[in-house]
């Protein structure tokens, strides 16, 4: 196994994190990410409640992530308005709602019933 390729690897994916986070829906994920931490340190979640709440966040900003290369790749292939290219930058945006939706759900279960 080459190690200087495996770590390079690394770096190149750390890079692609930075690059992420210049974006503005990534970062609207990441103060979202760090308001739900805070709300679970001052409520006290149970160790599978935070399980469920790592996992969400993780998935969310992973989601992101794939979105905005896929957003990339489309205008690598063309700069011409296509309906193929829409359809894939909506589809990978709708991607990321279904799992925001679906955290927002996540959130209010655990959060809600401890709180009122
Ligand atoms: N080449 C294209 N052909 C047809 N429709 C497109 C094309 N590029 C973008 N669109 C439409 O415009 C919308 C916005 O595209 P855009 O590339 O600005 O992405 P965005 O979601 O605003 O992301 P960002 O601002 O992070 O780049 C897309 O969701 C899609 O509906």
């Amino acid at each position: 196994m080459d190690i200087r390729k495996f770590f390079r690897s690394f770096i190149y994916a750390f890079q692609g994190i930075v690059a992420a986070t210049k974006e503005q829906n990534m970062r609207f994920h990441l103060a979202s990410a760090c308001i739900v931490t805070i709300a679970g340190l001052l409520t006290g979640l149970t160790t599978l409640e935070w399980l469920v709440i790592v996992l969400v966040i993780v998935l969310v900003i992973g989601a992101e992530m794939i979105n905005s290369a896929i957003e990339r790749v489309v205008d690598l292939a063309t700069a011409e308005i296509h309906p193929l290219a829409k359809a894939a930058k909506d589809i990978a945006a709708g991607a990321v709602l279904v799992f925001a939706i679906g955290s927002v759900i996540i959130g209010v279960l655990i959060f809600f019933p401890k709180w009122f």
